[in-house]
C-alpha cells in the first residue's frame, strides 16, 4: 500500500470529474479574450486536492466517491470565485457560481445565470447613474438625445462583442434598447431635476 501511495496514486474520486486536464501554472495557452473577466485568471489555480498523493488510497475507495463529488464542486466554485472580476476595475463582484464550460447540471447553470444577471444589474445602475449625470449637465432638453454619440456608443459594443466572439448583430439590438431607454431615463431626470 505504501509503495503504491509513494509511487503518486490519486485519491478515487477527488476532482475525478474535472473536465480539464490540470496543468502546472504557467503552462496554459493565452485565454481567447471572450473568456471574459471571470475566468481571465482560471488558469492560475493550484491544484485541487485530488492531487493527494498518500492518504488517497487508504481511505479514498470509501470516502472518495461521496467527497470527491463535493470536492470536485467546492474546486469549481471556489476556481469561478476567485476569478470573479479579475483584472476589470469595472466588473462587480459576483455570487457564487460555477463557469458556464465547468458547468454540469441546470442548477449550476441557473447559479451562473442570477449571478450574472445580479453583476449586470449592478453595473446598469452604474451607467444610469452617468445618465443622472448627463441630466444634471445637460443644458437643454434637445440635448439629451445625440444621435451621433448614439451610433459611437453602439458601434463601441458592437466591436467590443466581436472581439469577444459575442453575437454582434444581436449585441447592436440590445444596445440599441438600451440606449433608447437611456434617453428615456435620462429625459425623465432632465425635466425631473428642474421641475
Ligand atoms: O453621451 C450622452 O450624451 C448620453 O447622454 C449617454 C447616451 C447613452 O446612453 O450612452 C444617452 C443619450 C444620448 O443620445 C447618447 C448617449
Amino acid at each position: 500500500m505504501l509503495a503504491i501511495a509513494l509511487m503518486g496514486v490519486r485519491w478515487p474520486g477527488f476532482g475525478s470529474h474535472s473536465p480539464e486536464p490540470l496543468r502546472p501554472m504557467g503552462t496554459w495557452p493565452p485565454l481567447h479574450r471572450g473568456a471574459g473577466p471571470y475566468c481571465e485568471r482560471a488558469h492560475l489555480q493550484e491544484k485541487p486536492l485530488s492531487s493527494t498523493p498518500v492518504i488517497g488510497p487508504v481511505i479514498g475507495p470509501v470516502i472518495g466517491p461521496v467527497m470527491g463529488t463535493a470536492m470536485d464542486c467546492a474546486w469549481r466554485v471556489r476556481r469561478s470565485i476567485s476569478t470573479a472580476g479579475a483584472g476589470q476595475g469595472m466588473a462587480p463582484p459576483m455570487d457564487k457560481h460555477i463557469e458556464p464550460e465547468l458547468c454540469r447540471t441546470m442548477k449550476e447553470v441557473r447559479r451562473g445565470v442570477d449571478a450574472t444577471d445580479k453583476a449586470l444589474i449592478s453595473l446598469l445602475a452604474t451607467r444610469f447613474g452617468y445618465m443622472r449625470a448627463a441630466a444634471r449637465i445637460k443644458q437643454t432638453h434637445e440635448e439629451v438625445r445625440d444621435e451621433d454619440r448614439k451610433r459611437e456608443v453602439i458601434d463601441n459594443a458592437v466591436a467590443e462583442a466581436k472581439a469577444l466572439g459575442v453575437p454582434d448583430a444581436l449585441i447592436a439590438q440590445f444596445w440599441e434598447a438600451l440606449v433608447e431607454c437611456s434617453i428615456a431615463y435620462e429625459g425623465e431626470e432632465w425635466k425631473r431635476i428642474r421641475a
